[in-house]
Formats: C-alpha cells, sequence, structure tokens
C-alpha cells in the first residue's frame, strides 16, 4: 500500500457542487468572482442547493424560508444562556447544532425534501445561535431575528441590536459568498465520511463544524487576527514575521494544501479590508497585513489564503475575533449541506485504508505478570 500521508492528491470521490482546476474556484460552473461581485449570498445559497440560479420569485421563497426558520427551539436559547460565558463560540455552536436535532422530529427522516428543509433550518439557525451566545456572555439579552433584512443584514442586526448600514451588510454578504464552499476540503469531507454512514444531517454537520475550528483550516481566521493583535504596530511587523520563520513557525493565514498559485478568494477579501479601513479610518490592519504578505511571498513564496484578509474584514466590521471562524461556519453550512445531500444522493460508506507500522507478533502477559 502507498501512503499519501494527508491524503494529498487523492481524489475520494466525485462532485457537481464546486471545482478548483488550475487555481481556478467556481461553484456550480460559475467562476467564484463573477459570484462575489454580482451574486447575493442566498443566490449562492440556492445556487449550491439546486444546482442553478432562482429566479426572482424562488429567491424571494428562499429568502422567507431563512427568515421563517431563524428562531431557535426555546430550550437551545436556554441551553445558550446556561454556557460558560468564556466557552469558544465554535463550542457553542457545535453543541447547540447537535441539540436542535433533538427538536427537529424528521432529523431522522432521510428523505430528499426532509433534507432540503433540514439544510434551511440550520442555514437560518445558525446566525442566531452565534449571535445569542455572543451578546448573552457580554451580559446582554439575545436580539429575535428580523424578516426583510437579507441573511447578512440580519446576523449584524441580531449581533449589534441595530440595523447595519449598507456597507457593512454588502461586506459581510460577499464575506459570506466567497466562504460558501471549497471542493472537498477538511469539514466537508468530514461532514460527507459521516453522511456515508447514513448518519442524520446534523450529526454530519456537528462533525464538519469540528473539523473547521482547528487553526489548519477555519479556525487560521481567528489566529491570523491574535497574530494581528499581537504585532499591533506597521514597525514591529517585519522582526515579528522574521522572528517566526527562523523559528520555523507558520505563519497563519498564508499556504494552501491545492492553491500553490494564491488562493482567488483573497484579493477579494484583501480590497475589501482596504476599503473598509479607509472607511473606518483605520488602514493599520490592512497596512499591516499587507506588509505580512509580502514578507511572507518574498520570503517562502506563500501566498495568502481566504483566511488571512478574511481577519481584518471581520475586523474591520467591528466582530470579535473568536466570532470569525462561526462565521465561516455561518456561510459554509450552504456547502456543507450541499455536499451531504449529494452524498445521501449517491452513497457509498467512505472506508479508506491505514498501513499498520505498530508492533507485530506481541503475546498476552497477563497484568500481574508484566
Ligand atoms: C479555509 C482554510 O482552511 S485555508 C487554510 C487555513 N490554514 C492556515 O492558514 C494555517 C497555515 N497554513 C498551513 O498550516 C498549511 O499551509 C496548510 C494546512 C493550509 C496546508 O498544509 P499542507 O498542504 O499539508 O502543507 P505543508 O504543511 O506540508 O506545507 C508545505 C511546506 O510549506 C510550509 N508552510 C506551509 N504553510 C506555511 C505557513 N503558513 N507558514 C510557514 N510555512 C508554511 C511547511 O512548513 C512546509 O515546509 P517544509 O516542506 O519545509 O516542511
Ligand atoms: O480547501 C481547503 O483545504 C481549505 C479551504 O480553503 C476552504 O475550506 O475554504
Amino acid at each position: 500500500m502507498t501512503v499519501a500521508k494527508g491524503l494529498e492528491g487523492v481524489v475520494a470521490l466525485e462532485s457537481q457542487i464546486s471545482s478548483i482546476v488550475d487555481g481556478v474556484l467556481t461553484y456550480r460552473g460559475y467562476d467564484i468572482d463573477d459570484l462575489a461581485e454580482h451574486a447575493q449570498f442566498e443566490e449562492v445559497t440556492f445556487l449550491l442547493w439546486k444546482g442553478r440560479l432562482p429566479q426572482k420569485d424562488e429567491l424571494d421563497q428562499l429568502k422567507k424560508d431563512l427568515d421563517n426558520h431563524a428562531t431557535l427551539p426555546d430550550v437551545v436559547l436556554q441551553q445558550l444562556r446556561e454556557y460558560p460565558k468564556d466557552a469558544h463560540p465554535m463550542a457553542v455552536l457545535r453543541t447547540a447544532v447537535s441539540a436542535l436535532a433533538m427538536f427537529d422530529q424528521d432529523a431522522d427522516k432521510n428523505d430528499p425534501e426532509v433534507n432540503y428543509l433540514k439544510a434551511v433550518k440550520l442555514t437560518a439557525k445558525i446566525p442566531t445561535i452565534i449571535t445569542a451566545y455572543a451578546r448573552l456572555r457580554k451580559g446582554l439579552e439575545p436580539v429575535s431575528p428580523k424578516a426583510g433584512l437579507g441573511f447578512a443584514g440580519n446576523f449584524l442586526y441580531m449581533l449589534n441590536g441595530e440595523e447595519p448600514t449598507d456597507v457593512a451588510k454588502q461586506a459581510l454578504d460577499k464575506a459570506l459568498t466567497l466562504h460558501a464552499d471549497h471542493e472537498l476540503n477538511a469539514s466537508t469531507f468530514a461532514a460527507r465520511v459521516a453522511a456515508g454512514t447514513l448518519a442524520d444531517m446534523y450529526s454530519s454537520i456537528t462533525a464538519a463544524i469540528g473539523a473547521l475550528k482547528g487553526p489548519l483550516h477555519g479556525g487560521a481566521n481567528e489566529a491570523v487576527m491574535k497574530m494581528l493583535g499581537e504585532i499591533d504596530s506597521i514597525e514591529l511587523v517585519e522582526s515579528y514575521i522574521q522572528g517566526k520563520l527562523d523559528r520555523k513557525e507558520k505563519i497563519m493565514g498564508f499556504g494552501h494544501r491545492v492553491y500553490k498559485n494564491g488562493d482567488p478568494r483573497a484579493k477579494h477579501l484583501k480590497e475589501m479590508s482596504r476599503q473598509l479601513g479607509q472607511q473606518v479610518g483605520n488602514p493599520k490592519w490592512f497596512e499591516m497585513s499587507n506588509k505580512i504578505e509580502h514578507l511572507v511571498v518574498d520570503q517562502k513564496g506563500l501566498k495568502p489564503n481566504v483566511d488571512f484578509y478574511s481577519a481584518s474584514v471581520y475586523t474591520y466590521l467591528g466582530i470579535d475575533k473568536d466570532l470569525f471562524t462561526p462565521i465561516f461556519a455561518m456561510s459554509r453550512i450552504t456547502g456543507w449541506t450541499a455536499h451531504v445531500m449529494e452524498q445521501y444522493a449517491d452513497n457509498r460508506l467512505i472506508r479508506p485504508r491505514a498501513e499498520y507500522t505498530g508492533l507485530t507478533n506481541q503475546s498476552y502477559v497477563p497484568v500481574d505478570q508484566r
């Protein structure tokens, strides 16, 4: 057996949802650059789930459905009140999403229409979970979802208790589009492995949230902001980054398993970071990030990935850094659920092999003789 460590280069399944070919990312055949410039996140959601862009009435219906399903079951909201105030929001999200299964009487019904409804429900409720906990831990009451604001707008409204500016809403909407799906990334693979056992969608999404949390995957956006906060001044960027490189430490937000010449999503987030920095009159985080990018490209030839500039974008939107990965999940839920439905539609258990490299020919010795 040959081992592809980390499954690098292994093609594990066929998918019609998104592709990365020669560094170009497409969702259902649409270039991410085109979608990022023109599509609303709800259109992208429909595209991922249904395989085509929605008609106007279909888009309106999806928005209504997302509004209608945004409220949490009372018990789940009550549980959020009881979680420790210093829990990581990804742990909260993972736990609350898992709990939702017990309040959906169809959780274990594996039928395409019911699964579609579960995808809608999960997508609708995740922003409510994130924002309710974000407020509760600060001693504030959760803000109930408000219909008609759009997915990104409603998130910012529930987080801050006031309707967002168009600039903030559009920036978040674009960031959500850029994060919505990404072929067979680690969290999507985790979701598909769980779905491949015919476990229910809530189980698959709980597995995906767990995988996204790690700093080598979605957790990198929070780690980037921690790094920017530690450096805290443009003058200190060079010595900080040089020190890390000399110690052979990773610079978070750089490198990628698939993109070796740059992540096509990063340029959009970079431009958003530049513009938002100017608009809020504090270009520091953008300028520091830009300097880090030049140093890491020059010294290591590594380019920023989607997590690098999203950190300063979310900071400019006034969002706490430990909510960055939950926001990633709030977008990627659309891709995860699309993949779970695709897995169910043509399922085969996902079960690779391992090459055994442990001890052999051991003989049992009773415990009192060891
Ligand atoms: C949404 C996402 O998940 S995007 C990725 C988010 N994760 C990060 O930003 C974390 C930082 N980046 C990394 O850890 C990696 O680049 C990963 C996990 C993204 C990809 O990992 P792999 O494909 O396994 O690449 P691998 O870790 O083997 O890297 C190849 C070489 O580049 C180096 N390298 C890779 N990324 C970095 C980095 N961010 N900083 C410094 N060196 C790096 C490795 O140390 C390795 O060097 P070596 O050959 O001398 O040992
Ligand atoms: O594809 C990957 O390995 C990670 C990534 O960029 C994503 O999930 O968006």
